[in-house]
């Protein structure tokens, strides 16, 4: 569903990403972990279009993210970390808006809003203005907004910040029903391994733009903990 191949990324004259190559199937569910700077972002970012690469080739569905942008986007939803909301809507007019640019009907769009804003426990104030929202809040529009076209593909920069315990239970059990269920594919940007663990079937690992680990997570159980790979992995690019 997803191809990352050689990405490589430069800003400036600084090389940002080394080649970084993996793949993820339908219902995969991949954590993608390293140090503040190693490149979590921009490799997202890149591989979803949003910025251009130096270097390799990105695959959304089979389709080209450079040749066949309009296609590739259409499969995909991304969640950045610090979503940009128009600020002067409404919560319900903006997922009205996302459900339009989606062509949705008004029944799918109610139900799945409906769904998602009890779920979230955000119903209630889906009709104030998204200046009123608090950072969680906004979050928890961005993430319905994200959800309510039934993305093949989602990607999310650090889900989890800034979220309530039960937003964050939430989000853990819908991204499961969506990878069993619809074989939707999720990709998340994540410092918390134990979250990583507990949801993710594959793992990436990356440090200082490159790709130093990439697996089942179930693999890395076997063998120890998550947090024993990255730090292992940490010190042996170090060594290296
Ligand atoms: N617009 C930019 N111009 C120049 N350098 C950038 C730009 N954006 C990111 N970088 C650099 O690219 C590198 C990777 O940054 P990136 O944001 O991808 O890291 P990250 O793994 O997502 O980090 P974090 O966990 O802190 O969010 C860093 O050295 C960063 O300073």
């Amino acid at each position: 569903m997803l191809q990352i191949q050689h990405l490589i990324k430069y800003y400036g004259k600084k090389q940002i990403l080394h080649d970084v190559s993996f793949e993820l199937d339908p219902g995969d569910i991949c954590a993608f972990i390293g140090s503040n700077g190693a490149g979590k972002t921009t490799t997202i970012k890149s591989a979803l279009g949003l910025i251009p690469f130096d270097g390799g080739k990105i695959l959304i569905g089979g389709h080209d993210i450079e040749k066949e942008p309009l296609e590739a986007k259409k499969l995909y939803s991304y969640v950045p970390d610090n979503p940009e909301l128009y600020k002067f809507m409404r919560g319900i007019e903006y997922l009205n808006f996302i459900a339009d640019m989606f062509e949705l009907d008004y029944e799918t769009r109610r139900d799945r809003i409906e769904y998602y804003a009890d779920l979230f426990a955000i119903r209630d104030r889906l009709g104030e203005s998204i200046d009123n929202y608090s950072h969680g809040m906004q979050q928890k529009l961005a993430l319905i907004a994200a959800l309510i076209h039934d993305p093949k593909l989602i990607v999310l920069d650090e889900p989890f910040v800034g979220l309530d315990p039960m937003a964050t239970k939430s989000i853990r059990e819908t991204f499961k029903k969506m990878a069993a269920e619809k074989g939707t594919t999720i990709l998340f940007s994540t410092h918390v391994l134990e979250v990583a663990e507990k949801l993710c079937n594959k793992v990436a690992i990356i440090r200082e733009g490159h790709l130093v680990f990439f697996g089942p997570t179930e693999e890395v159980l076997q063998k120890g903990s998550l947090e024993d790979l990255f730090m292992e992995r940490m010190q042996s690019h170090e060594q290296a």
